[in-house]
């Protein structure tokens, strides 16, 4: 556990970067601080591993004053992660990595070994080990910077806008990775992002700053969309907010409807016989879905149905909460109704099987239902 106890750095020149700063971060969890350019994100997470001393206040890890600790023995449990990876440009990406464990006492084919472990975890290529970092991606680089912050097997993670400079395509990937990685490795991530979006889906806290260095809300994701203290975290939450926060309610009480469902190369006289309101998804042996047929396009085909009739379905969304951990929710499920050129949105299981079928409709009604009974916010 991180505690911030009235922290306040003030600079030389008199600027207060943060203010009278008060929260706790917990153990094994992702910890987003979010906010404005200027607000303090940075200064307040550097103060963490002692790159910057706090002017007056405390921040003690697992209960001890860090300033009672010496930065070198501190910052061997904590790693560190910054935009641009922060790569050493003339060594090889393993021997980037291997350099922790060696500054640790390994041995220098140990500390290989454990570097080329390290490097498949984020998901890199064993080959890419020889190159040197110019020739990675900008992606690529930060798997290896989040690999060599990951090295000395810190229990305390510090990422400084690791993700920024990719492109949002990679961004995402890169997100979804440390997600994956955190749920096997459990770290206490501390993670800074101007970007409310990011803080949005990696959080499991999030604490908006304010410019000042003030903090204006340090919530969960779903409290703060729902919820937003003020008017500037509400803005800084953005529009929409009701809309994603369907991202948070589970879609286990919309009721699943049955949806008219055919087997690729069903004749189509005989799947005109089965269509629902006009349409029926086409399924694989293993009753996946694998697109739509309309009556418009059946009355074209002569013979079995294949793959080049098929119109492509929308988005799907998981109705096996239970099983697969992989929660459909609310917005997935209006998602898959509203992306479904049937206008029905097809819920599966957890192995991609066809379960049924929404309508956005039901997804309304199931949303109005539990806000009236106070399930959800409202
Ligand atoms: N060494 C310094 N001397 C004086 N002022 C500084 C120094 N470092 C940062 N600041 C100021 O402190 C404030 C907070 O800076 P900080 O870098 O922590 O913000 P940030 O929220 O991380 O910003 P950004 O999102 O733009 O990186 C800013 O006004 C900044 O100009």
């Amino acid at each position: 556990m991180i505690e911030f106890q009235a922290v306040t750095k003030r600079y030389d020149d008199g600027t207060v970067a943060v203010d009278h700063l008060d929260l706790t971060i917990e153990d094994g969890k992702i910890t987003v601080f979010v906010g404005p350019s200027g607000c303090g994100k940075t200064t307040s997470l550097r103060m963490i591993n002692r790159m910057i001393d706090a002017t007056s206040g405390a921040i003690l890890l697992d209960g001890k004053d860090i300033r009672a600790q010496h930065p070198a023995d501190l910052r061997r449990g904590i790693g560190y992660v910054i935009q641009n990876a922060g790569l050493f440009p003339h060594r090889t990406v393993l021997d980037n990595v291997a350099t922790v464990p060696m500054l640790l006492g390994a041995r220098k084919a140990a500390a290989r070994g454990r570097a080329a472990e390290l490097l498949a975890t984020v998901g890199l290529p064993a080959e890419l080990g020889k190159r040197y970092p110019a020739q990675l991606s900008g992606g690529q680089q930060q798997r290896v910077g989040v690999a060599r912050a990951l090295a000395a097997d810190p229990p305390v993670l510090l990422m400084d806008e690791p993700f920024s400079a990719v492109d949002p395509v990679v961004r995402d990937d890169l997100q979804d990775e440390l997600l994956r990685l955190q749920s096997e490795l459990g770290k206490t991530i501390v993670f800074v992002t101007h970007d409310i979006d990011e803080a949005i889906k990696l959080g499991d806290q999030v604490a908006v700053l304010r410019v000042g260095g003030r903090l204006a809300q340090y919530d969960t994701p779903a409290a703060l969309l729902a919820k937003p203290v003020d008017d500037f975290v509400a803005s800084f939450v953005g529009r929409d907010r009701g809309y994603r926060a369907l991202g948070f309610l589970p879609a286990r009480q919309v009721p699943i409807g049955p949806v008219a469902s055919v087997p690729l190369g069903t004749p189509a006289d005989v799947a005109r016989g089965r269509l629902d309101a006009g349409w029926a998804v086409v399924v694989d042996t293993e009753n996946k879905p694998l697109g739509w047929v309309s009556e418009a396009v059946l009355s074209e085909v002569d013979g079995e149905i294949r793959p080049e009739h098929l119109i492509s379905g929308g988005s799907l969304y998981v109705a096996d909460a239970e099983a697969s951990g992989t929660a459909g929710t609310l917005r997935n499920a209006l998602d898959a109704a509203l992306s479904s050129p049937a206008a029905v949105g097809i819920a599966v299981d957890a192995t991609g099987a066809v379960v049924g079928g929404v309508t956005a409709e039901t997804v309304l009604k199931a949303l109005a239902d539990a806000r009236r009974s106070g399930e959800v916010p409202t």
